[in-house]
């Protein structure tokens, strides 16, 4: 079966949004996988179905990273449908439910959009990790690294805040730290510097997907940390690979993200008759 899609980026991370709707869309582990290599498919690091929306939002989103497996939550995916739905209906915010829960999109002006990803959760079992630790110091033990921050943005996260992120071997830590036992659900990886008190340059490895040059819910992840350990402000400039997102924790303890979105191309894809109809 044929179907549309469109190629969409949040500071070059970037996603094939396809539009189930109208006529619904299940895609098999292989096929997302199939379509996200770079050389034989369209190439992503995160595929987004779009479905009618369950909950009273806007629109419902699943999320898939680059090796197949449906995830919660994407920060930079929902601001790019956050902006394909504010066009869409003309209104100043739309919500968008998520598997991380709802997320509401609003137009920030200047082409930006801004998430509100909700609160952050530092519980152990709701980031989730293997066992009852101290969140805000995870006993990792992977080369000279210092101990990281644990933390959920609908999303588990560990951000290690170290001296130098250019000195980092993201490929190399990232890879194994995202497999650490201590992550039943596997982790993002975030290695962050603090430059001051409202800018933090930060490089990431994404669960599923390794490196790319932003990740929303990172740099939701990586204020959080810095804040909680009274390195910044509430609210600071990230600095990715990318450009550049503002992240602000708000004193209702909501995490709010602003950033750029971009439309890089659409096209048709042939689908295998397998991607059956899920039933809407
Ligand atoms: N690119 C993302 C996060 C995508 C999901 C992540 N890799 C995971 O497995 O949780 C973002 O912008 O937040």
């Amino acid at each position: 079966m044929e179907r549309s899609f469109r190629k969409m980026h949040g500071l070059g991370n970037d996603f094939v949004v396809l539009d189930g709707r109208r006529e619904a869309l299940s895609l098999d582990t292989a096929t997302v996988r199939a379509l996200g290599d770079r050389r034989t498919g369209i190439g992503f690091d995160q595929l987004v179905i779009l479905e009618r929306p369950r909950d009273g939002g806007h629109v419902r989103a699943r999320f898939y990273n680059q090796d197949g497996g449906e995830v919660a939550t994407c920060g930079n995916a929902s601001r790019c449908i956050g902006r394909l739905l504010l066009d869409e209906t003309g209104e100043r915010s739309v919500t968008i439910e998520t598997g991380g829960g709802p997320v509401v999109a609003s137009d920030a002006g200047e082409a930006l959009v801004t998430i509100d990803m909700g609160r952050p959760r530092f519980a152990w079992n709701e980031i989730p990790l293997a066992r009852d630790v101290d969140t805000r110091s995870l006993p990792l033990q992977v080369g000279n690294l210092p101990p990281a921050f644990g933390v959920s943005v609908g999303n588990p996260h560990a951000v290690f805040i170290v001296p130098d992120a250019a000195q980092i071997d993201v490929a190399h830590l990232g890879s194994q730290l995202e497999h650490d036992p201590l992550f039943p659900e596997r982790a993002n990886i975030e290695f962050a510097q603090v430059l001051s008190s409202d800018r933090v340059r930060m490089r990431v490895w994404e669960r599923g997907a390794g490196i790319t040059r932003a990740c929303g819910s990172g740099a939701c992840a990586t204020l959080v940390a810095t804040a909680s350990r009274g390195l910044t402000g509430r609210r600071a400039t990230i600095e990715l690979d990318g450009g550049d997102l503002i992240i602000e924790w708000t004193k209702q303890d909501r995490v709010l993200m602003t950033g750029p979105v971009a439309t890089a191309f659409s096209g048709t894809v042939q689908l295998p008759d397998t991607a059956a109809a899920r039933a809407a």
